[in-house]
């Protein structure tokens, strides 16, 4: 991460920001999850993001890549209200203007983001980790050491077989390897079904076969939620993108887009990640 910090700035790895509820009201009628248009974020003058436009369709998996220093942790920033753009609008839904919305309330909403390190709770079980995330909708506060109904214990047992951690429930989190505390960080994610998860280099860090895994994890997950997923990992990307948008970003605005294959032949990406 090139990441400066400016006096007054939040860590970017602050803590975990889950989205709380399922969103509510998120207008979506026209097929968007998300529109950023004509995004700019100055930081004493310099342009992290310069007059950025994306907009992320309902169900999409997009992988957003570029080199170091291209402004993709400044756009999931934005998304997640944590950096305030300095010009450009951020819709969630046709109607959500994500400018006016404090980080909470954006969570709230529907969004909710993984940062690169895994932040689970680590004296508890993996099962309690689930638990506690699904029990961090404020609805449902009251009922934190209530029984939980079949339905919400039927709802873990599919996301710990989703996340490969079935068989694991009862080992404490803090033992579990890396790799599967990502896996487990995103099923603390899905409990709290978000409408739009931004997952922030996924596989940093994880061994080939946990890389492997965590691309047949999200390979399950398409079609079912609206991901974004900023990733260096080249093979890995193009294990989860198949036939979908790719992105590439390259001085805080969009460079080139389309399949894997057409972004890779670019010969304005070749030349930015070779640096000729
Ligand atoms: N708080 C800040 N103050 C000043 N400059 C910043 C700040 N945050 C980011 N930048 C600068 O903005 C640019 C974009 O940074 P950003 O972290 O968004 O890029 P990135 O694409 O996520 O890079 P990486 O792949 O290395 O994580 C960089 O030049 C970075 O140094």
């Amino acid at each position: 991460m090139s990441i400066r910090m400016l006096p007054g700035m939040a860590s970017a790895e602050a803590g975990p920001t889950y989205a709380r509820v399922k969103g509510e009201g998120v207008d979506t009628t026209h097929g968007a999850i998300l529109y950023l248009e004509d995004i700019s974020v100055s930081f004493d003058g310099f342009k992290a993001i310069n007059k950025l436009s994306l907009d992320i369709s309902v169900g999409e998996l997009r992988c957003i890549i570029g080199p170091n220093g291209a402004g993709k942790t400044t756009m999931m920033d934005v998304i997640t209200g944590k950096t305030r753009p300095t010009s450009g609008t951020a819709w969630f839904g046709q109607t959500m203007n994500l400018a006016t919305m404090t980080e909470a309330q954006i969570a709230h909403a529907g969004i909710g983001r993984k940062f690169q390190r895994p932040t689970v709770f680590e004296q508890h079980t993996v099962f309690d980790n689930l638990e506690l995330a699904m029990k961090m909708d404020k609805r449902v506060a009251p009922t934190l050491f209530a029984r939980l109904t079949s339905e919400q214990a039927g709802k873990i047992e599919a996301v710990l077989r989703l996340i490969r951690l079935n068989g694991h429930e009862a080992r404490p989190a803090g033992l579990l390897s890396h790799g599967q505390k990502q896996w487990l960080e995103i099923g603390m994610l899905l409990m709290q079904e978000p409408q739009l998860i931004l997952l922030d280099e996924p596989v940093a860090g994880m061994s080939d076969a946990e890389t492997a895994r965590t691309a047949e994890l999200l390979n399950e997950l398409r079609g079912k939620h609206s991901i974004m997923v900023v990733e260096h990992d080249m093979g890995f990307v193009t294990e989860i993108a198949r036939q979908g948008i790719v992105t590439v970003l390259h001085e805080g605005s969009v460079l080139a887009q389309g399949r894997m294959d057409e972004v890779q032949a670019d010969e304005r990406v070749i030349e930015v990640y070779l640096g000729r």
